[in-house]
């Protein structure tokens, strides 16, 4: 027991070998480099030295990789940002006689489910970046599709039939609720979708999840379907908007439960220089203050459910839509979008008297036997002309 003790002890170990936040003298310096930024250099340095390198010196790779990720956790944590970020090698192993192990600890171990899925997605993405690299990724852009108008259509179905545009989502399953729909054939629900009156779609592309798939994407892209899509992925890293671009997506969600402010700011510029629509999901009145204190969003998320207990909530929509948030939204002519957990015509009346322009909505019409007619069960009344 004692043995084992100590040995939990040891992860502490590497951690006071890292400066505190006060303790960095350069910090303002430092804390221009975004996280997706310091991985692309980590990943290069480790492509350059691996091939040459001894266990050794491999082992202190490891463990300098292992602090960088805590140096960018300890940065995302003045932000409120609970979801940390690990290193896609993971903590260091630890040494006891002949036996190489890992042990289970608070490091290690994920504290929530969306955690656990920005951890799984980091390893995903480490190995998608070695397959496609960016370069041969921005050659694909010029055969990607051109881009549709996200925000656009919002606004027009808006206007049209003065209720809130819909995002309508083509997923199959989800952690929280499991298997929403067994008989699910991504096209024909997007189709059904578009003639029920969807002004947008969301294409869940989370394998592991969400049983999504960037097949799905691409095949509702080149089936016809004119609404624009929005790709619904755990963007991390800059390379997955530009593989989503050239998978046909003409907008794609940042989490500000997951990213620092630097990120959401360089990933919206990406956006931007590649035409698609960011849409900046947030959950609670911090994420929206930081989210209202960055330049150039356009569209923000109000999710009522949060990602990491599941709890759904739709009066958080107007509780992040009152008094100065909502003045500030106007004045800045951002559209919000009420997200998740909208079954009735009264859940729509609701969210609208609190301000959203828009809705995105999942279950309660993907569930239903036709989901173009679940949008009319939706609204209470026919929204399709
Ligand atoms: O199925 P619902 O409750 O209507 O929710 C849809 C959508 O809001 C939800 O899927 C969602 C919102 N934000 C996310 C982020 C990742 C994955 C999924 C989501």
């Amino acid at each position: 027991m004692e043995g084992l003790m100590s040995l939990r002890a040891t992860p502490r170990v590497s951690f006071q070998a890292i400066p505190s936040l006060n303790q960095i003298s350069n910090f303002s310096v430092r804390r221009s480099i975004p996280r997706t930024q310091v991985d692309v250099h980590r990943n290069c340095i480790r492509a350059q030295q691996s091939e040459t390198m001894s266990d050794s010196e491999e082992n202190a790779l490891k463990i300098k990789e292992w602090e960088v990720a805590r140096f960018q956790d300890e940065i995302a944590a003045t932000q409120g940002i609970k979801i940390r970020r690990r290193p896609s090698t993971g903590p260091p192993l630890h040494y006891v006689g002949p036996f190489e192990f890992r042990l289970q600890n608070e490091g290690n171990t994920p504290r929530n489910i969306l955690e656990e899925i920005i951890w799984h997605k980091d390893i995903e993405v480490s190995k998608l970046k070695e397959r496609r690299t960016l370069f041969t990724l921005k050659k694909a852009l010029d055969n990607a599709p051109p881009t549709r108008d996200f925000i656009g259509a919002l606004r027009a179905a808006n206007l049209r039939t003065g209720l809130p545009g819909l995002i309508a989502e083509v997923k199959k399953a989800s952690p929280s609720r499991g298997v929403l729909r067994e008989d699910f054939d991504p096209v024909e629900i997007a189709r059904a979708y578009e003639k029920g009156g969807a002004a947008c779609l969301s294409v869940l592309t989370d394998e592991k999840y969400f049983q999504g798939s960037f097949d799905n994407l691409e095949a509702i892209r080149s089936s016809g379907v004119k609404c624009p899509l929005l790709c619904k992925e755990f963007i991390i890293d800059a390379w997955q908007i530009y593989y989503a671009r050239t998978k046909g997506a003409d907008a794609i969600l940042l989490i500000a439960a997951v990213l620092p402010d630097l990120d959401i700011r360089y990933m919206t510029k990406i956006c931007k220089m590649l035409g698609l629509a960011a849409l900046v999901e947030v959950h609670n009145e911090r994420e929206m203050d930081r989210v209202l204190g960055i330049e150039g969003i356009e569209l923000i998320g109000i999710n009522n459910r949060d990602l990491g207990t599941f709890e759904v909530d739709i009066s958080n929509t107007k509780k992040l839509l009152e008094g100065e948030r909502g003045q500030m939204i106007r004045q800045k002519d951002i559209i919000v979008v009420g997200e998740s957990g909208l079954f009735t015509p009264d859940d729509i009346s609701f969210v609208q008297e609190a301000g959203v322009k828009a809705v995105l909505v999942g279950e309660s019409i993907v569930k239903q036997s036709d989901p173009g007619k679940g949008i009319t069960g939706l609204f209470g009344k026919d929204i399709s002309s």
